[in-house]
């Protein structure tokens, strides 16, 4: 569990063609602990914003802190999870989830067998990635994050490629990795429902530039029943704050 400050955070693109502000005035604070989901019209800066917080990105004006400690480059103490899996397709399950760690070491094995188990893929250790369903495939995806066990995970659309049958799916099975494990979580979502059924808090950010415009809290209980009207409340905030206009035809999803 990771303390993560964004402060007056800025970025600007600048190439010989143009100059973008991808984020201005970026303020934001995760507790330890918390499940924070990201949404808002493409190109508002969500994933500038992710790779700030990882380290992948460190030409930034203001200042990202983890736990009290400026971020300046990747570490193992933050996952980082794609849209797509990224895996490696000469390797087997196992090995991906290794990844540079030896499986001959039994401290190694031990914990590769138990993150296999928590994403529910016992019995696919030796299976290639392309004998992988793409839900299986994020799961491997995820399991690699974790073997790391990092205190703050961050996911860039992780189920944005997945049928909507096996993105809930794979929703329920974040929260039960969430619940187990105590992270903190920083999600970009495009997805409405999925912000509103994962997260404490929904940051909805607006582009040109790319600024924080509000931070819904969602105060229901978990598991969250997609259909309740508490939820389907929430649904309609979060698409007035996206659009601004009440009347708003829903299609969940921008
Ligand atoms: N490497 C780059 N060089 C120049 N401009 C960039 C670069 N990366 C992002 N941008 C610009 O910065 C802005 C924010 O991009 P970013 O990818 O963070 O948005 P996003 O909200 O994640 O979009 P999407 O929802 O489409 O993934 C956009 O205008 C984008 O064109």
């Amino acid at each position: 569990m990771a303390t993560v400050k964004f402060m007056n955070v800025n970025k600007t693109f600048v190439s010989k063609e143009s100059t973008v502000q991808a984020l201005r005035e970026v303020n934001l604070e995760l507790k330890p602990d918390e499940f924070v989901a990201i949404i808002g019209p493409s190109g508002c800066g969500k994933s500038t914003l992710l790779k700030i917080a990882a380290g992948l990105d460190t030409s930034f004006q203001g200042s990202v802190l983890i736990d009290e400690q400026s971020v300046t480059k990747p570490s193992i103490e933050k996952g980082f999870i794609f849209q797509e899996h990224r895996l490696f397709p000469w390797l087997t399950v196992e090995k991906n989830i290794a990844a540079d760690l030896s499986l001959k070491d039994p401290a190694v094995r031990q914990k590769v067998n138990e993150v296999i188990e928590l994403v529910k893929l016992t019995g696919f250790e030796k299976a290639f990635p392309k004998q992988l369903s793409g839900g299986m495939s994020q799961r491997v995806a995820i399991a690699r994050a974790l073997m790391r066990q990092p205190q703050l995970l961050l996911l860039d659309e992780p189920f944005g490629a997945l049928d909507a049958f096996t993105r809930n799916h794979m929703q329920e099975a974040l929260l039960d990795i969430w619940r187990e494990n105590r992270m903190t979580m920083l999600l970009v979502t495009h997805d409405i429902d999925e912000a509103i059924f994962l997260a404490d808090r929904i940051v909805v950010m607006e582009s040109k530039p790319g600024t924080v415009k509000e931070i819904i809290s969602i105060d229901l209980p978990h598991p969250r029943a997609r259909v309740s009207t508490s939820f389907m409340e929430y649904r309609k905030r979060v698409l007035w704050a996206l659009s601004g206009y009440e009347d708003l035809e829903p299609t969940y999803s921008i």
